[in-house]
C-alpha cells in the first residue's frame, strides 16, 4: 500500500479534535507510520502536537497558506505528495472543499463522510457510510491502487484507538508554487450573542420538534428549573426559522459545546448537529423511536417534548 497521510485541521496552535480520529482511523486499516501533514503559516506549534499523535509530521509553512484557501492548500499538497498517496482528512466544511479537486488531481479514488473503516484487503479499502440522514448504512470498498482521498465525519471515530502512536519526527516540506485563482479576503467573526452556550453546564437544546416559536418558552422555564448553570440552544432550523439567534446553534456550521448534559428534545442527530456535541451526557427525547440520534444517545426517551418538557420542569419545581 503507498504512503498514507494525515491532513490535520488546527487553530491558533491548537489541533482540531479530529486529529487524533484521524490517527485512530488510519490504525483502522494499517500498520505502517502514517505521516501528519500540517499547513499554514507560523504552524511549529500544531506540528509539535500533531508529532505527539503520529510517527511523521510534514510541515508546510508558507505566508500564503495562512488563509484557509483550498485551492492554494491543495496545490502545496501536490507539490509535496508522492504518486498514489492515499490521503484522510476530516469531513469539515474545508475537508469537503479541498479533498474533490485533490482526488481527481491525484488521479485516485475519492470516498466522502466516512463514519467507520472496516479495514483494507491489499489495496481495498472497506468504509462504511450513512444513507437517508443515517437511517442506512452502506458498506463500500475503494480501490486505492491508484492513490485515495478519503474523508471522515468528525466525531465518527472515537480518538483512543489510535492515541499510542507518538513522538514523530517534524520534516519542513517547502509549498512550492501555490499560484491560485480563487483569493481568500477576510474572515468576519460573528458578533456575540446575547448567552455563551460553550460555557453552560447543561443546555437544552431544541429543534424542529419544538413545532412553533410560542413552544421555545417551554424549553426556557426548563432551563430555569434546572438552574443557572443550563442554557436553551438549538439546532439549526431553528436559527433559519428565525426563532433564535444563531449564537445558540449547535453543529458543524453553529457552535461547538461540551456541556456535562445535552438534552436534545426534537432533534432528529443529523451529523451536522452532533459534530457540535463534543462530549458529556446525551439525553435525547424524540417521538420516533427510529430518530438516528437515539443511536447515539446515552439515554433516549420515546416522547413527545410538547408533553414531555413541561412535565419535567413542574417535577424539577416541585423538588
Ligand atoms: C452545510 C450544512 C451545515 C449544517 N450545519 C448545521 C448545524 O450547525 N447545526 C444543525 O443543527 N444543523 C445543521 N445543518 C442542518 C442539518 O443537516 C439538519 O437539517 C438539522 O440538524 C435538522 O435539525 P432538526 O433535528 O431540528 O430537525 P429535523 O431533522 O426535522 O428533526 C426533527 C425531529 O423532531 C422529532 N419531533 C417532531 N415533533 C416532535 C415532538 N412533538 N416531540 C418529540 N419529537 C418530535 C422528529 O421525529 C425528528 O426526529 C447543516 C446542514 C448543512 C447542509
Amino acid at each position: 500500500m503507498a504512503t498514507v497521510y494525515a491532513f490535520v485541521a488546527h487553530s491558533d496552535g491548537v489541533l482540531d479534535d479530529s486529529a487524533a480520529e484521524l490517527a485512530a482511523a488510519a490504525k483502522k486499516f494499517t500498520d505502517a507510520p502514517v505521516t501528519a501533514i500540517v499547513t499554514g503559516s507560523g504552524v511549529d506549534a500544531a506540528a509539535a502536537k500533531a508529532a505527539e499523535l503520529f510517527p511523521a509530521v510534514w510541515k508546510i509553512d508558507a505566508a500564503e497558506l495562512a488563509y484557509p484557501n483550498a485551492e492554494v492548500v491543495r496545490k502545496a499538497l501536490l507539490n509535496n505528495l508522492d504518486a498514489g498517496a492515499v490521503v484522510l482528512m476530516a469531513h469539515n466544511t474545508f475537508g469537503m472543499d479541498l479533498a474533490p479537486g485533490l482526488a481527481v488531481k491525484i488521479g485516485g479514488a475519492f470516498v466522502a463522510d466516512v463514519v467507520d473503516i472496516e479495514g483494507a484487503d491489499g489495496d481495498t479499502l472497506k468504509v462504511i457510510r450513512q444513507e437517508y440522514g443515517g437511517v442506512v448504512s452502506t458498506h463500500v470498498t475503494v480501490d486505492m491502487s491508484a492513490g485515495a482521498v478519503v474523508t471522515i465525519r468528525p466525531g465518527a471515530v472515537a480518538a483512543e484507538e489510535g492515541a499510542a502512536a507518538a513522538g514523530g519526527a517534524i520534516e519542513a516540506k517547502a509549498a512550492g508554487d501555490v499560484s491560485a485563482k480563487r483569493k481568500f479576503i477576510e474572515i468576519r467573526e460573528p458578533e456575540a450573542g446575547d448567552v455563551d452556550i460553550t460555557k453552560a453546564e447543561v443546555l437544552v437544546s431544541i429543534g424542529r420538534g419544538i413545532e412553533d416559536q410560542d413552544n421555545i418558552e417551554l424549553a426556557h422555564e426548563l432551563a430555569k428549573a434546572i438552574g443557572s448553570q443550563a442554557e436553551v440552544a438549538c439546532s439549526r432550523p431553528i436559527v433559519d426559522a428565525k426563532w433564535m439567534d444563531a449564537s445558540r446553534q449547535v453543529g458543524t456550521s453553529g457552535k461547538t459545546v461540551k456541556p456535562k448534559v445535552y438534552l436534545a428534545m426534537g432533534i432528529s442527530g443529523s451529523f451536522q448537529h452532533m459534530g457540535g456535541i463534543k462530549g458529556g451526557v446525551i439525553i435525547a427525547v424524540n417521538k420516533n423511536p427510529n430518530a438516528p440520534i437515539f443511536q447515539v444517545a446515552n439515554v433516549g426517551i420515546e416522547a413527545d417534548i410538547l408533553e414531555f418538557i413541561p412535565e419535567l420542569t413542574e417535577a424539577l419545581g416541585d423538588l
